[in-house]
């Protein structure tokens, strides 16, 4: 029977099927850590007296609480609190006592979870993967199963290397034809998500396949599949092929017999005929520059349309906290911060995205702006390719790798009532700042907001869908 990537990833990890409403226990190849969702995880394990099973199978950094301004001459880094300092020391000697390998400050490829793990090569087609964290779906861009889970599971995941999982539903969404210049990955998955609405995805796997999701890059792939979860969806996939093997390849994780190993990846595609549960059909061609401006990502606009009027009691709360009135134009809506960073779009072609529209420019006097690498090894990439240095010059800050203002846990924050547009995937009230309003959006929108002081430009391409 022809079978769905997921189907045969899930297959492949199956320890106990399902069997009277119980859930099938996995088998997971990769499990990440960070400092937020491992402590108590690790309570339990010693309080149980129990061991990790596989701390090979386990990878740890230091993302979400950790400061991003520089450390000073001693070396010293300045935590935002006693807690968020408490959290880095107790993985520091959790990952030591457990023998898990963690990227810490002392590693050269120390970064957020989900930029760090597939820039190792630690992430691979075909494997399941889990952190104790929402935004997991990213690695679904290798065609990799690989979803978010909670503390409880975390401890269970670390003692046993498996999990218990309801088997999900599948959505495919299909892309044709091809984004136009000047239109991204961002703009596509903000695209996506107002079509399927923030629960559209629900319970569900998304494939995203078609021709416009094969002509992207794997940067463009992961932005994609990073907010999956923003419409709901345990998990999203990408099918791997050439672009995927071509990027992985080389990789101090990467498998040592690599073109066996591809071999065995090709076989993973969906096959012609499969079924979803649900399918969805975009036209890429039709996507413009794509903005959110409410508080859930499915609230989008492209860009140069005016606010629309709420649809819903969710919506017109959003919008009386984000301080619009519909038929308002966001080009006349000043900003106070912007934020190019993240899991979403904290990658070097981000950086260098961010850094082509700064180039020759300055930031507006009244804004300020913060660009956060997404891992060690794209802040010296960036650095090499003097990217920091333009970014500098237009007045903008270049800090160390981190989530930073993405959710604003290591004191990079606004202000209440600030405006901020960022290139990251929440915009939940209070995300960045308590009282602030975020506006979600591409680096290259991101950054002209920096120049012009505005939160858009008052036209973009022209949105035909
Ligand atoms: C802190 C962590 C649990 C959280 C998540 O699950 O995603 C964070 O990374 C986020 O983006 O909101
Ligand atoms: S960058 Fe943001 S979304 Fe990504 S893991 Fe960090 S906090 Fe979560």
């Amino acid at each position: 029977m022809a079978q769905t990537m997921f189907d045969k990833i899930w297959q492949r990890h199956i320890v106990k099927p399902a069997e009277n409403g119980h859930p099938a226990v996995i088998y997971i190849d990769l499990h990440l850590i960070h400092e937020v969702t491992s402590p108590q995880a690790f309570t339990e394990l010693k309080n149980r007296g129990l061991t990790v099973r596989r701390p090979d199978k386990v990878l740890a950094t230091l993302d979400h609480s950790t400061p991003t301004s520089a450390p000073d001459a001693q070396g010293q880094r300045k935590y935002v609190s006693e807690a968020a300092w408490q959290q880095v020391r107790k993985l520091q000697e959790n990952c030591r006592r457990f023998g898990i390998h963690l990227h810490g400050f002392d590693s050269p490829h120390r970064g957020i979870v989900h930029v760090m793990g597939p820039e190792l090569g630690a992430t691979q087609p075909g494997m399941t993967i889990v952190c104790g964290d929402s935004h997991t779906a990213t690695h679904g861009a290798f065609g990799a199963l690989a979803f978010g889970i909670g503390t409880t599971e975390v401890g269970h995941v670390l003692a046993t290397q498996s999990l218990l999982q309801h088997k999900p539903k599948t959505l495919r969404v299909w892309v044709d034809n091809t984004l136009r210049p000047g239109v991204g990955a961002k703009d596509l998955i903000l695209h996506i998500i107002g079509k399927l609405g923030m629960g559209g995805g629900t319970g569900h796997v998304i494939e995203y396949a078609g021709p416009a999701i094969e002509a992207l890059t794997m940067e463009e792939r992961m932005t994609v599949c990073n907010m999956s979860i923003e419409a709901g969806a345990r998990a999203g996939l990408i099918a791997p092929d050439e672009t995927t093997f071509n990027w992985l390849r080389g990789r101090q994780m990467a498998p040592k017999d690599f073109d066996a190993a591809c071999a065995d990846w090709r076989t993973l595609r969906t096959d012609e005929g499969a079924s979803f549960d649900k399918e969805l059909r975009v036209d890429a061609a039709k996507i413009g520059p794509t903005i959110t401006y409410g508080t859930h990502p499915g609230m989008v606009i492209p860009i140069g349309a005016a606010v629309p009027a709420a649809r819903d009691e969710v919506e017109a709360k959003a919008l009386s906290y984000m301080n619009l009135k519909a038929g308002e134009q966001l080009s006349d809506r000043k900003v106070d911060i912007v934020f190019i960073g993240s899991c979403t779009n904290g990658r070097l072609s981000d950086m260098r995205e961010a850094a082509n529209e700064l180039k020759g420019h300055k930031v507006a006097k009244s804004v300020r702006m913060m660009v956060v690498p997404g891992s060690e090894d794209i802040k010296r990439q960036a650095e090499a390719e003097g990217l920091d240095k333009i970014i500098l010059a237009a007045g903008a800050e270049w800090r160390e790798p981190g989530c930073s203002m993405c959710i604003a846990m290591n004191g990079d924050m606004a202000k209440p009532g600030q405006t901020v547009v960022s290139t990251s995937n929440r915009n939940f009230a209070g995300r960045q700042g308590p009282g602030s309003q975020s506006f979600l959006a591409s680096p290259a929108v991101a950054a002209r907001a920096a120049v012009s002081g505005f939160v858009c430009e008052p036209q973009a391409i022209e949105e035909t869908a």
